[in-house]
């Protein structure tokens, strides 16, 4: 079973909470969206596997740590996925990015994808998904499999909000892959968003409501 964190530090906590306020506009959305999945990145990379590297400063020889192993890529989940990619690129601005465009059908929530462009190498690298909002769980299943078709191999999933019904449908469906999120909200409503959620992530990022 894929591991399921709430990555709830203080700022992320706070951050999250100004996006939440349906009278925050696109611009403040896009920004504070963007700070938060930085602040997520930093928590989640904590683990990342260091070497040995000598190192020759102004003062002589010594022996220093760098990053080692795989190196990585972030993929968001068109539209809304979008909106996390320049905050983790602050961080790991050498990153590799691949795209994959998913709509969810309003009537029938079930995802469709339109779109795929991996970098040639996503069977070489830790994948970082990313996408706002982790709802029935479709769309970011259906992007896994895309990943995993395409030879991906190691992946986390990175979101702000999740519903609990997205969490048990992707450990189900993927128990390889570990889910993070800022915060694991409280249902999903009749019309498949979540509750109290951030309303449609896709069109407050972009202005299209
Ligand atoms: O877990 P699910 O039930 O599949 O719902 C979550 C998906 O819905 C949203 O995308 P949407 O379909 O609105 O597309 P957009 O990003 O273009 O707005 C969101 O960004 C997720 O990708
Ligand atoms: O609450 C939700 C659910 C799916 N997609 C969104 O953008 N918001
Ligand atoms: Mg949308």
């Amino acid at each position: 079973m894929g591991k399921f964190t709430v990555l709830n530090h203080p700022l992320i906590q706070h951050k999250l909470t100004i996006i939440r306020d349906k009278n925050v506009g696109t611009k403040e959305f896009r920004e504070v969206a963007n700070e938060i999945a930085e602040l997520m990145v930093y928590e989640i990379t904590r683990d990342l596997p260091l070497e040995d590297v000598e190192v020759e400063t102004p003062m002589g020889h010594s022996v220093q740590k760098q990053l080692a192993g795989k190196k990585l890529a972030v993929i968001p989940i068109l539209r809304a996925g979008l909106g996390m990619v320049d905050g983790v690129l602050e961080l790991i601005p050498a990153a590799k990015v691949g795209h994959i465009g998913m709509y969810r059908d309003e009537e029938t929530l079930k995802p469709h994808e339109y779109f795929v462009k991996m970098p040639t190498d996503i069977d070489q690298r830790d994948l970082i998904i990313v996408d706002p909002m982790l709802a029935t769980g479709g769309s970011a299943i259906m992007a896994i499999d895309a990943l995993k078709k395409r030879g991906a191999q190691s992946m986390r999933l990175v979101v702000l909000v999740a519903a609990p019904e997205g969490v048990k449908a992707v450990q189900e469906a993927h128990p390889d892959v570990d889910i993070y999120a800022a915060a694991l909200d409280d249902h999903l409503t009749e019309s498949g968003y979540i509750f109290p959620g951030l309303g449609d992530a896709g069109d407050r990022l972009f202005g299209t409501k």
